[in-house]
């Protein structure tokens, strides 16, 4: 269990990955100077040592959080993801030791749809394969197997955020647009979301997938999907390495089933711009390869480090944890003189009773109280008199269940 209440000056923001300098701007401008950057991600050992004296980390999708880098983030009161995966981050063990996770759930959406949509011209006309002979100084003047994007048909899966801003921009192409989701949605402009993902694999010319890492989306294009696809079809990849099965997907090219790919993201992905690229699709010239760059645009990175620098800066001034991913969500206004309390606990029965049971037998006066539960924890905020905070704190630091508490002045 752990409990804090530090001056601005000590708590310490360690930024990983070259996190946009808007990042470290916005913090300044709430009073955070205490910053570490790293412009990479740290291998496990130097991650484990820098995270010790962290209270906050910001990360983008290469560093993993795991349950060992954790245990040895004791002071760690909250994690920002600057991107929108959240998957490298083990959510369950931040949860329990009452760390917030905290993302930008859309601030690159539309840097993603725009590649794809890029990705998607120049496969249909056969640009990779061209541009690649070009380069080899080979001239391949022919309109064989070259097509417009108009009147295609898309087949979005995971129709969420991304998708949908895919949807919506090839529409405008004149591209019709059909989806696979887990999850019923509200097709946007003339989408239809098809009920299978095989019925919507065999009627498109380009599959694009935006879903996000889970066990269910681990290899959920392999072999037995690519041959649903009609010969000639295009799959595009930007969502996580771990959702299509590359070997698969290089058998399909080398028996020229498909005819290109476009991938960002793959199952190992070099941690650092200085390490070799290794992937059996880089024998194919009609796959567009690129180093996981679907967010990366300079106006992403910038919004994304505003965004997720404020949600943490905010979180660490008032207790707000609006947009958490893993914690109840609480919009808390300033607390002016009085002091905060702020208390995450397992959602058992019996820690509010306790907690309440405190201020009545010590006769403190509870000036405001928010509380919002999710299925694993509760997290209560309780402002109150200053000249009460340091007996309350005290006491509700031993309520059984409590996992963390924290003191705002
Ligand atoms: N290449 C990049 O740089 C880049 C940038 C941003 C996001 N991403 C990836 O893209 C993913 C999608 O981003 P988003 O903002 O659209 O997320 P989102 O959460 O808004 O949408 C994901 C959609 O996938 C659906 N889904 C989940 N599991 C599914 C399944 N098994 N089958 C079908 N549909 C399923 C969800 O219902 C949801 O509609 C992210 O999780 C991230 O991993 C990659
Ligand atoms: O989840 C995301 O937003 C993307 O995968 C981008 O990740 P990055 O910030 O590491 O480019």
């Amino acid at each position: 269990m752990a409990r804090e209440s530090l001056e601005k000056s000590k708590i310490k923001f360690l930024l990983l990955e070259g996190v946009h300098p808007s990042a470290v701007e916005t913090l300044r401008q709430s009073g955070y100077e205490n910053v570490e950057l790293h412009q990479k991600a740290l291998p496990p050992e130097e991650l484990k040592s820098a995270i010790a004296s962290a209270h906050f980390v910001g990360i983008r999708s290469r560093s993993q959080l795991t349950e060992e880098v954790f245990e040895a983030a004791k002071k760690l009161v909250a994690v920002g993801c600057f991107c929108i995966g959240t998957n490298q981050v083990d959510l369950a063990a931040a949860t329990k030791r009452g760390i917030a996770v905290f993302n930008a759930p859309f601030s690159n959406t539309r840097s993603v749809a725009e590649l794809v949509i890029a990705e998607a011209i120049l496969l249909l006309r056969g640009v990779a394969e061209k541009n690649a002979a070009a380069h080899r100084g080979q001239w391949r003047k022919s309109a064989a197997n070259s097509f417009e994007i108009r009147g295609k048909k898309l087949g979005i899966i995971g129709y969420g955020n991304i998708g949908m801003q895919l949807g919506v921009i090839a529409e405008s192409l004149g591209m019709q647009v059909q989806f696979y989701d887990v999850v019923n949605k509200l097709p946007l402009g003339n989408a239809r979301q098809v009920p299978s993902l095989n019925q919507l694999l065999a009627q498109s010319d380009v599959v694009s997938l935006h879903v996000p890492e889970t066990k269910a989306t681990q290899n959920m294009i392999g072999a037995e999907q690519i041959a649903q696809m009609p010969n000639g079809a295009i799959l595009i990849n930007a969502s996580r390495g771990t959702v299509v099965d590359i070997d698969a997907l290089a058998e399909s090219l080398r028996e020229g089933r498909l005819a290109g790919a476009a991938i960002d993201v793959f199952p190992v992905e070099p941690r650092s711009n200085d390490d070799e690229f290794v992937s059996p699709l880089r024998e194919f010239d009609n796959t567009i390869l690129t180093p996981h760059i679907g967010g990366s645009t300079v106006e992403a990175q910038e919004n994304i480090g505003m965004e997720v620098a404020e949600k943490l800066a905010r979180y660490s001034d008032t207790g707000t944890t609006i947009s958490a991913v893993n914690m109840p969500e609480v919009a808390l206004p300033e607390h002016g003189k009085s002091h905060r309390l702020l208390h995450i606990h397992h959602n058992v029965p019996g820690v509010m009773s306790a907690i309440n049971t405190i201020f009545s037998e010590n006769h403190i006066n509870v000036s405001a109280q928010f509380l919002q539960t999710n299925e694993q924890v509760g997290y209560v905020v309780i402002d109150l008199d200053a000249g009460y905070s340091d007996l309350a704190l005290e006491k509700l630091a031993a309520v059984d269940g409590t996992i963390r508490t924290r003191v705002l002045f």
